[in-house]
């Protein structure tokens, strides 16, 4: 058992039954990227010297954030007994927002390494992601890391994993992704428990394209999985769905950067590069075909991830907006959950409507847009999507606040999740009064083991997404673990909140709210303007409205000039003659002035607590 020096890697068309396929998939922090860099290390796939930690975490962000984002595909040669195999390792995200990457990875692999951090325990996504691989048919490896800290206890979570999983304690592997220790078997395991690919390397070519990014020198780059058949190099590809066709100028596995090969056969995972520009050609989930020899029916692609949250996103720079629509074409090929479509507001020009997965996915893709792309931006106050029936029974969909219809409406429905809580059993009291805050209902209650319980709720989506993760956090002493999914849409009490400013109606700070939380909203908003916006020359009124009603109101008092200034004593009818014009020309200033609200101003108001920072998880 010994790693293979990197020239013997000769990855042309490996037999699938010298292929493994598997992911390690893991609550977020339990140390997945650590593992597989051990694993790069041991295999001899990077060396010591170019060893950095999250080696396969490539992007800047992932970096300082200690996150991971984006799946990475590695090949890796591990030798048992003398055969040489091809280990084809995907390191997934672990937070909520990126499930829709994990599960992709899911559907490229045969098998699944499920990591638990040995002094914490099963969390909420250890069992959201080994669901998730349930639901693909992958073989599970279930492991404990971190044995090499002393608070770890792998014999009593052995036990909880074993149970979950149905399996005996002792299969429970142990290993250190920091030192090291246990690695090695765990390789071996892997190549002994997990199935070899199948497929059928005589049929016509059929690889689905599971991910793909944008190259400035090289144009697209396509990751895929062959199925069946072989891919190679200067051949015609098909993508079934566009049926646009290619000539494939290079096609190679990353191991870990890109290294060329010959070809890749059933089971092997690598990239295509194509020179193509346009990145519309190649959509994830997609079927690559010959073109000489196409296959007939495609590999049937992903399910289209919902978007959760949407914003919209404006060039702070006028000027920027066709540079914007080319960004986020670019990020939309590496990134399949973004939607994206143009809108105006009155307030912030042209820009796009975008729906993410969640308030952190938002901050990303943002954050990417402005460091890759060189863009500055302002994202608006986050919402989820509502569904309006109006009394003649008219049904809107509604993406923006600025679409909320007027007139009679029937009712209002709100997206809810499927919301899954672990957390120790002292916390029962503090997690169910803070469900309860948020409009949750219990759907159950389970106890994992004697401290430890899991706890089911409905809640509504746009409850959760904001601040309740940080909540959570804070009346648990960070114990608790959340994951959620969507759970269709129920009838709630909503209003539209409008803010105005010298009673016009500023579009990028509306909000859909519940009724309940309509007046703070209200509130809030209306005083953090006082603070933003400056003093003007007449007076500015901020008011905060449902309807017609107003529920909160500031003003911005006006800069009073001293018109008297210049009158030394004298006549006290001159002063008020001086005194009644000013008025006269601030009143006229108030009917046809406009306030200026500094760009500032705007982003201030809209960066709040419950957008930036709070979405970190
Ligand atoms: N003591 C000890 N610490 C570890 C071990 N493995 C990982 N860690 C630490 O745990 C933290 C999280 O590790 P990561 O590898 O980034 O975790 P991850 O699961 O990849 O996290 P995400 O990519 O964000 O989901 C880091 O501070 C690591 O240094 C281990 O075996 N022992």
């Amino acid at each position: 058992m010994s790693p293979m020096a990197r020239t013997a890697l000769a990855p042309h068309a490996t037999p699938p039954e010298l292929i493994r396929n598997f992911c390690i998939i893991a609550h977020i922090d339990h140390g997945k990227s650590t593992l597989a860099d051990r694993m790069l290390q041991l295999t001899g796939v990077v060396d010591a010297r170019a060893m950095r930690a999250q080696y396969l975490d490539r992007m800047d962000i992932e970096r300082e954030r200690g996150i991971t984002i984006k799946s990475q595909a590695v090949r890796m040669p591990w030798e048992v007994d003398g055969t040489t195999y091809a280990l084809n390792m995907i390191d997934t995200p672990g937070h909520v927002d990126f499930t829709y990457e994990v599960s992709r990875s899911l559907a490229a692999c045969e098998g699944a390494v499920l990591l638990v951090d040995a002094a914490q325990g099963i969390e909420a996504q250890t069992l959201a992601n080994l669901y998730l691989a349930m639901e693909n048919d992958l073989t599970i490896i279930p492991v404990l890391n971190k044995i090499d800290l002393p608070a770890a206890q792998p014999e009593k979570y052995a036990e909880e994993l074993a149970k979950l999983i149905g399996v005996e304690p002792e299969d429970c592997l142990r290993v250190s992704g920091k030192t090291g220790a246990g690695v090695e078997p765990l390789l071996d395991t892997i190549v002994a428990k997990l199935p070899a690919p199948v497929g059928n390397p005589d049929a016509p070519a059929r690889a689905m394209i599971f991910d793909s990014v944008y190259d400035t020198y090289r144009g697209v780059v396509t990751y895929v999985r062959v199925v069946d058949g072989n891919l190679n190099p200067r051949e015609r590809i098909v993508m079934m769905s566009t049926k646009a066709t290619h000539e494939l100028l290079e096609i190679g596995v990353i191991s870990p950067e890109p290294v060329p090969s010959k070809g890749l056969g059933v089971g092997e995972v690598g990239y295509l590069i194509t020179g193509v520009k346009d990145v519309r050609q190649s959509r994830v989930g997609d079927t690559v075909t010959n073109a000489s020899k196409p296959a007939t029916k495609d590999l049937g692609g992903y399910r289209d991830p919902k978007p959760m949250v949407f914003s919209g996103l404006y060039p702070i720079d006028g000027s920027d907006y066709p540079d914007l629509r080319e960004a986020l074409d670019k990020l939309k090929l590496n990134d399949a959950a973004l939607v994206y479509e143009p809108e105006t507001s009155a307030a912030l020009g042209f820009g796009f409507r975008c729906g993410f997965l969640g308030l952190l996915h938002l901050e990303i893709v943002r954050e990417r847009l402005e460091r890759e792309f060189g863009l500055d931006l302002i994202s608006t106050q986050p919402n989820v999507v509502y569904d309006v029936t109006m009394d003649d029974g008219k049904q809107v969909h509604v993406t923006n606040p600025s679409e909320y219809p007027d007139g009679k409406i029937r009712e209002v429905s709100e997206p809810v999740v499927r919301a899954t809580i672990l957390a120790p059993t002292e916390f029962v009291g503090a997690i169910m009064e803070l469900c309860q805050q948020k409009r949750g209902n219990l759907r159950g209650m389970d106890y994992l083991s004697e401290d430890r319980v899991e706890m089911r709720y409905t809640l509504p989506l746009a409850e959760i997404v904001f601040d309740f993760f940080d909540q959570l956090k804070s009346r648990t002493r960070g114990y608790a673990s959340l994951d959620y999914e969507p759970d269709g849409e129920q009838v709630a009490d909503l209003v539209k909140v409008e803010i105005l400013l010298q009673g016009e109606t500023v579009d990028a700070f509306s909000a859909i709210v519940h009724k309940d939380k309509a007046y703070a909203y209200g509130v809030m908003m209306a005083s953090k303007l006082k603070d933003l916006i400056p003093r003007q020359q007449f007076e500015v009124p901020i008011q905060a409205a449902i309807g017609s009603r107003i529920i909160a109101r500031e003003n911005i008092r006006a800069i009073r000039k001293d018109v008297l200034a210049k009158c030394y004593g004298g006549d006290i009818s001159r002063k008020r003659k001086l005194l009644e014009k000013q008025k006269e020309g601030k009143k006229r200033m108030k009917m046809v002035g406009r306030v200026e609200v500094p760009q500032e101003a705007f982003i201030a108001a809209l960066s709040s607590d419950s957008a930036g920072d709070k979405a970190k998880k």
